[in-house]
């Protein structure tokens, strides 16, 4: 089996541990995704993770790890019938599109916007949206401090503190509805001690990523 083959297996089984109900087109859009970092990684400089094998676990596992939870609240916002269909998602400071592309491969039904600094880094995400024919995916040049359009949801990964990020994203969050993402390591206690007054935590959901031996959760918040 070459290592490709072997890779796919992990994602596969790690999918399935996840019982995410993935189809073979997902997978392969995965993969193609993987293909991609690392094809770029070098010139575009998208991550410090250079090895395929720790980008699975580090990168696609960990970030799957959030899609049924995402599918969840997604879920209860088209049953509220209070969210624009489809559900938008601002993924903030998304680097090489982490979380934000696995959520618009596993989510086909939100439209995921991947906002970063760096307008290589949004470069690689709008090339990546054509190579994929991933009509769901955006690739924004921007400060997130600047961005006014309403998202449903505004989610990050190793991005700032929870302060930070609600406080830099605020005036992108769709109101009334709109929550914030926050994927995160051990439970950040002393982040959610220091969130403004008018900002709350209404649910932390513990995350198991496969094949990875570490603390993981999201914290999830709006304003009140
Ligand atoms: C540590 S990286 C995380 C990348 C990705 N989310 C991941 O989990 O691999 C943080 C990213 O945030 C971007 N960033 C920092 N400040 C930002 C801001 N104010 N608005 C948008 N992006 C920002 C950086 O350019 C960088 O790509």
């Amino acid at each position: 089996m070459n290592n490709n083959d072997s890779l796919r297996q992990q994602l596969q089984a790690g999918a399935d541990a996840l019982a995410l109900g993935l189809s073979d087109a997902q997978v392969s859009l995965l993969m193609d995704f993987l293909a991609l970092l690392q094809k770029w990684n070098k010139v575009y400089n998208l991550t410090a993770v250079r090895d395929p094998q720790e980008m699975m676990t580090h990168h696609l596992l960990d970030s799957l790890a959030a899609v049924a939870p995402l599918r969840r609240h997604v879920a209860a916002l088209q049953q509220q019938g209070g969210a624009p269909t489809p559900v938008r998602l601002l993924d903030v400071g998304s680097g090489g599109g982490l979380p934000g592309v696995v959520f618009a491969i596993c989510c086909p039904d939100v439209d995921v916007s991947c906002v970063d600094t760096v307008g290589k880094k949004a470069a690689f995400i709008q090339q990546a949206a054509v190579a994929l024919k991933l009509r769901n995916l955006h690739g924004v040049h921007a400060r997130v401090e600047t961005l006014t359009t309403p998202f449903d949801i505004i989610s990050c990964r190793a991005f700032a503190s929870l302060p930070d990020f609600v406080t830099w994203s605020r005036a992108a969050l769709a109101a009334p509805h709109g929550v914030w993402l926050a994927m995160k390591g051990k439970h950040p206690e002393d982040e959610i001690v220091a969130l403004p007054d008018d900002v709350k935590v209404f649910h932390v959901e513990q995350l198991v990523v496969p094949g990875l031996d570490a603390e993981r959760c999201i914290i999830w918040t709006k304003p009140v």
